[in-house]
């Protein structure tokens, strides 16, 4: 069976300087792998070239068979690909529903744009689509306001709520509600513990885990260690723009001294040394 999402040779970066020095990383469909490494070291870069808001400049992209290297966002989110960003990014004037509402305004537009795009028909790009895509056909259900207020009751809760007026947990929650109502086969998490309590911890946690259980397939990029082993089938760690070890979680809590060495920044400055 060939891996969901299949990243071969990634180099990627800002302006001319390459953050990711040719990054190999497969995930099978229905897996958490999980990316670890110190500050900097080019975990968001992975998450957003990926989702083709960095620009990679060699290597491929391939998801679900299609290839997707060099292709806008747009088409790689049509394609089956989310991302819950570091920091959130909800939109702070307007409330929770209407966050959610948004993304599927911009789903169904996106979606239209494309198949015109395919068609070679550009006053077709205006009109919505009537039905959902095949994907969403084949998969257990497409998300719904609904679905995601049943998944997250807290946010019916607070929908009619601003951004601006949530907590921390309420505005990851917001994020992984508006990620999944397009409909997501992969969801990219880039650092969904970040800020929250560790009661707040557990419950994104859950979250994370019935989503599994539901067949999405998740990269999680962490800081918080532990959350991340308990949840992942697969653990990479990035060490300077490159996969320097991957491994399974019970190897990975095994071989402290390499953890140390990859992870640590003590560890960093004895290789330097
Ligand atoms: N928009 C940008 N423009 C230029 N350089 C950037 C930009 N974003 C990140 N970088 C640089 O790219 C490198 C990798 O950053 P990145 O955010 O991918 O790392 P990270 O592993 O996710 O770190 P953190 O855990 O701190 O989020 C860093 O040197 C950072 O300064």
């Amino acid at each position: 069976m060939s891996p969901l999402l299949d990243v071969r040779g990634l180099r990627a970066g800002y302006d001319g300087s390459v953050v990711l020095q040719g990054i190999d990383v497969a995930i099978d469909e229905g897996t958490v792998l999980a990316v670890l490494g110190r500050n900097g070291v080019g975990k968001s870069t992975l998450v957003m070239s990926v989702m083709g808001l960095v620009r990679a400049y060699d290597g491929s992209v391939r998801f679900a068979g299609q290839d997707l290297t060099g292709a806008r966002t747009d088409v790689i989110a049509n394609a089956g690909i989310a991302l819950v960003p570091q920091g959130r990014r909800v939109l702070a004037p307007l409330t929770v529903e209407e966050n959610l509402r948004i993304a599927i305004r911009r789903k169904r537009l996106r979606a239209g744009k494309i198949r015109a795009e395919e068609r070679g028909d550009e006053a077709g790009s205006r009109r919505l689509p009537e039905a959902a895509s095949e994907r969403d056909q084949h998969s257990v259900g497409p998300w719904t306001l609904e679905r995601v207020y049943e998944l997250l009751p807290r946010l019916r809760e607070r929908r009619g709520n601003r951004g601006n007026q949530l907590s921390g947990g309420e505005q990851q929650m917001l994020a992984i509600g508006r990620a999944l109502l397009t409909n997501p086969r992969l969801l990219l998490l880039d650092e969904p513990s970040d800020g929250l309590s560790p009661m707040v911890v557990r419950q994104v946690a859950d979250v994370i885990r019935t989503l599994r259980a539901d067949g999405i397939t998740v990269l999680l990029v962490e800081q918080n260690v532990r959350l991340a082993l308990d949840l992942a089938d697969d653990v990479a760690v990035m060490v300077k723009g490159e996969i320097a070890w991957r491994t399974g979680p019970e190897e990975f809590r095994r071989d402290r001294d390499r953890v140390r060495a990859l992870m640590s920044v003590a560890g960093a400055k004895d290789r330097e040394a």
